[in-house]
């Protein structure tokens, strides 16, 4: 096989979506999630926002919940030395970074084996020319929406603007989305994406999800 048709095959063959569920920290709301199997758990660790999981969070419940989840720490701007301590701390096997995180510090995280997410903000004038020096530090970039709030801003950026992404790094889509956007989403405009990520549009009070809207999400994402 040529390498074009392998990149060919790369970008055309359909995938299952996979769905991050972010901002969780409460324990029994964290058992109930774990419960509908989501392929990725985020909980945040960054003091400004409503969402704060920090001290809420009990190290030994997060280090054991089933391997089937995967952990995604989420910071902004965070120091290495801190988002390795609290990896460790509750044994997370990914890292989402949210803030101005540069390619050499995502490649140190992927270099120390942590899954990286390095999330981007797009508004209408994004420019994906800023992303060839992240090809390869970083395992999915995270399209976001540009908002007040460095993530969490609870709106859907305008679509259209991925079909200038030239890249060959998957990506996760999210900002805003809802379950209404299930059906946009799967039809599968984007070759490159890999899943998606949902937040506050499922949250019954920030840090608390409603499981019944998740379980809706996943089965609409599943069947
Ligand atoms: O959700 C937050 O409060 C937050 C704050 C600071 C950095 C990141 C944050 N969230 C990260 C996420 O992965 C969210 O799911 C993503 O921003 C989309 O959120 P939403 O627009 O509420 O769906």
């Amino acid at each position: 096989m040529t390498t074009s048709s392998v990149t060919t095959l790369l970008k055309t063959e359909p995938t299952t979506l996979q769905v991050k569920v972010c901002g969780m920290r409460e324990p029994e709301n964290i058992g109930e999630l774990v419960a509908l199997q989501p392929d990725y758990i985020g909980f945040i660790f960054y003091r400004k926002s409503a969402r704060y999981a920090g001290e809420k969070l009990n190290p030994e419940y997060i280090k054991h919940l089933p391997a089937t989840v995967q952990k995604v720490g989420v910071f902004v701007d965070e120091s290495l030395e801190t988002i390795l301590a609290l990896t460790k701390k509750f044994g997370l096997q990914a890292v989402q970074l949210h803030g101005q995180e540069t390619p050499e510090f995502c490649k140190q995280l992927k270099q120390a084996g942590f899954l990286v997410l390095k999330a981007f903000a797009l508004d209408d004038d994004f420019d994906f020319k800023i992303l060839e020096p992240y090809e390869g530090t970083c395992d999915y970039y995270l399209f976001d929406t540009k908002g007040q709030q460095h993530g969490g801003n609870g709106v859907t950026f305008n679509w259209n603007i991925l079909e200038n992404y030239h890249l060959n790094t998957p990506f996760f889509l999210s900002g805003g989305l809802d379950l209404e956007h299930a059906t946009a989403i799967k039809t599968g405009r984007w070759p490159w994406l890999r899943g998606i990520d949902i937040n506050s549009r499922f949250e019954l009070e920030p840090g608390l999800k409603n499981i019944s809207k998740v379980k809706k999400m996943l089965t609409a994402f599943r069947e």
